[in-house]
């Protein structure tokens, strides 16, 4: 028998930050990645030109998603980064957004470098193999956040089981789906594109955020028993213009 509580979850205890004193540890002993094991990740994120595009509402938007149990936040741009860093408890994966076409995730180390300084544990950056616009490599990238935030952990944002090795390969820490249906190595697939989580999954030694698409419960949890480390739910959780256009598509079907 389930009994309901008005109590929410509390929040787990935030790890050290990227810049804070404490050690980076190798593999899957890393605080940050042992908080986000098996966890269910928030992105909280608003576009150009929409109601919610303002740090304070993503501000509480992330808060309410910690209270619900999500083990981190996922956000852009440094405004917001710097509040919700400010305001919750769990490791904040950051990004910025420059453009929306190509490389646009974090797309150069100067990008990278302003994330990590709002604070975040993970700094999430386009992880494909597409020219970057200030000409580096990924893993000249990876390394130069590195001498500049020592303790910073990266996520490669990738859309291909290619762009996942290769990732692995330039010294990133965790390995997205996030980019898989937008590059055209793969197709944009109605849920999480499970096929490339199991071609990463075997082939690729990091843990492995799947992330993109995925819009119920269920396909989160198919997600885990496909072997993620974490999942990251940003439209389903966040973003309720879409969300409601869902309801209003069943409604207007019947
Ligand atoms: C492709 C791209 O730009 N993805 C972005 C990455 O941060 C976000 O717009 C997505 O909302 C996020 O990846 C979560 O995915 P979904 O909203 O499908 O749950």
């Amino acid at each position: 028998m389930t009994t309901e509580t008005t109590s929410p979850p509390s929040p787990r205890t935030r790890p050290p930050a990227a810049h804070s004193r404490e050690g980076r540890a190798a593999g899957s002993s890393h605080p940050v990645l042992e908080a986000i094991r098996g966890g269910l990740i928030a992105s909280a994120q608003a576009y150009p030109g929409e109601p919610m595009r303002d740090p304070r509402t993503m501000d509480q938007v992330a808060q309410a998603c910690v209270r619900g149990g999500a083990v981190a936040i996922r956000a852009q741009g440094l405004a917001d980064l710097e509040l919700i860093n400010q305001h919750v408890e769990v490791p904040v994966i950051g990004l910025w957004k420059d453009g929306h076409e190509g490389v646009f995730i974090t797309p150069t180390l100067r990008h990278a470098v302003a994330v990590a300084a709002t604070g975040c544990q993970i700094v999430a950056l386009d992880g494909t193999r597409r020219e970057r616009p200030d000409g580096l490599s990924l893993a000249r990238t990876i390394e130069g956040l590195r001498e500049a935030f020592p303790h910073v952990l990266v996520m490669a944002d990738c859309g291909s089981l290619e762009d996942a090795r290769c990732a692995q390969d330039a010294g990133a820490d965790l390995l997205g789906t996030t980019l898989a249906g937008y590059t055209g190595e793969r197709p944009a697939t109605r849920g999480p594109d499970l096929e490339l989580v199991d071609q990463v999954a075997a082939a690729c030694q990091r843990p492995l955020i799947v992330e993109g698409r995925v819009h119920t419960p269920a396909q989160a949890a198919a997600a885990m028993e496909h072997g993620a480390w974490a999942v990251v739910v940003g439209t389903a959780i966040t973003h309720p213009t879409t969300i409601t256009s869902w309801f209003v598509q069943a409604v207007a079907g019947v």
